[in-house]
């Protein structure tokens, strides 16, 4: 039997959507492993209906560890322990930060192997074998593990899927080692202070160099607001730098991996840094008024012309559709 371990971030209550698509994954993999997905909670005040609630997307257990939350050390330590005590062969993060140190900390600690980035797993000859872009995205790489393996997930490869329901809590108790103690967490919020969620919105409008200042990112604010509740607005990283739009809102390389259902580019030259960000969104539409741009080579509909003329029509365009 292999059961495979899963850590679930969680932040005011609420299970983060990466790590719930890290436990739907787990427990489909884990099924057909024949073990069951276990997943951990590192927290000082985790309700049982937060922690039980991870049996909804498929785990069979949900263990809670009274420990600091967001630093990456009680992590390693809590999944160490229960994974000592327990038959597992993997342990799956859903992307981020966290997940990096942590993963790379529990396979340090068992002796293990990581695989990070990774966009898809799939269960073969009674192991798993990770799949990993590689070469600007143009190449998948194959990973497979000799003995414990720790998988780190691309920002939102995994979906989240309801299947089940709650699970009673268990308690794990933890000695921490020393090093746990040796970082605290002072505060919590985004960088440079924006509250921008990019990851969660079904359509992105993305401001780029082109929309020429800061003010100009209203036409891109205009035009999410015409979609509605699941659309937002991101920014390359030209945009960010010149100070434009905030960090936390940053498409690409150095900023976040994006799958929207629509992607828009409103002035987007579309560098390879951005592309590697946002090109597995479903639809990718480009404006921009230079027709040898690089975007339109990988837009499934491409507008040349003049951003600021054809963003407001396409604003008034959608609101008229949808009434
Ligand atoms: C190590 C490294 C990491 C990087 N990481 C990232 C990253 O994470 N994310 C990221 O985005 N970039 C990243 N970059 C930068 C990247 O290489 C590009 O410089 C950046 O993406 C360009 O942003 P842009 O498309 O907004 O600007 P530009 O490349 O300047 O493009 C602006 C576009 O707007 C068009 N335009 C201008 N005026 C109009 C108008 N009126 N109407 C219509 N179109 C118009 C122009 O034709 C042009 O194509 C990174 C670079 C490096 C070296």
């Amino acid at each position: 039997m292999s059961n495979i371990l899963v850590y679930a971030l969680h932040h005011e209550g609420a299970i983060n959507k990466n790590s719930l698509g890290a436990i739907s994954t787990a427990s489909k993999l884990a099924g057909e492993l024949g073990g069951e997905a276990h997943v951990v909670l590192v927290g000082e005040d985790i309700s049982d209906d937060v922690a039980g609630s991870v049996g909804t997307y498929g785990a069979a257990k949900a263990l809670r560890v009274n420990a600091p939350a967001g630093v990456a050390q009680p992590v390693v330590d809590a999944l160490a322990k229960v994974a000592g005590d327990g038959d597992y062969a993997y342990a799956i993060f859903g992307g981020g930060l966290l997940g990096f140190e942590a993963g790379a900390g529990l396979a340090a600690r068992l002796g293990g192997g990581i695989a990070v980035e990774i966009t898809d797993v799939r269960v073969d000859g009674g192991q798993l074998v990770a799949e990993r872009p590689v070469l600007g995205d143009s190449q998948i790489s194959e990973i497979k593990f000799d003995g414990f393996g720790v998988v780190v997930a691309r920002l939102n490869a995994f979906e989240p899927v309801q299947s089940g329901s709650a699970v009673a809590v268990e308690d794990v108790s933890v000695d921490l080692s020393d090093a746990s103690g040796k970082v605290t967490v002072v505060t919590r919020g985004e960088q440079r202070g924006a509250d921008v969620n990019i990851e969660d919105a079904q359509v992105l409008i993305t401001g780029g160099r082109g929309l020429g200042k800061p003010e100009n990112f209203s036409l891109a604010e205009d035009l999410a607001g015409a979609f509605g509740g699941s659309a937002g607005v991101a920014a390359t990283r030209a945009a960010v730098d010149a100070g434009w739009f905030p960090y936390a809102g940053q498409i690409g390389q150095t900023g976040k991996t994006v799958a929207p259902k629509l992607y828009v580019g409103l002035g987007v030259s579309g560098a390879i840094q951005h592309k590697v960000g946002m090109q597995s969104s479903d639809a990718i539409v480009a404006i921009n008024k230079d027709a040898n741009a690089p975007i339109f080579e990988f837009a499934d509909l491409g507008v040349v012309g003049d951003l600021h003329a054809i963003t407001p029509a396409l604003t008034e365009a959608i609101k008229a559709k949808k009434g």
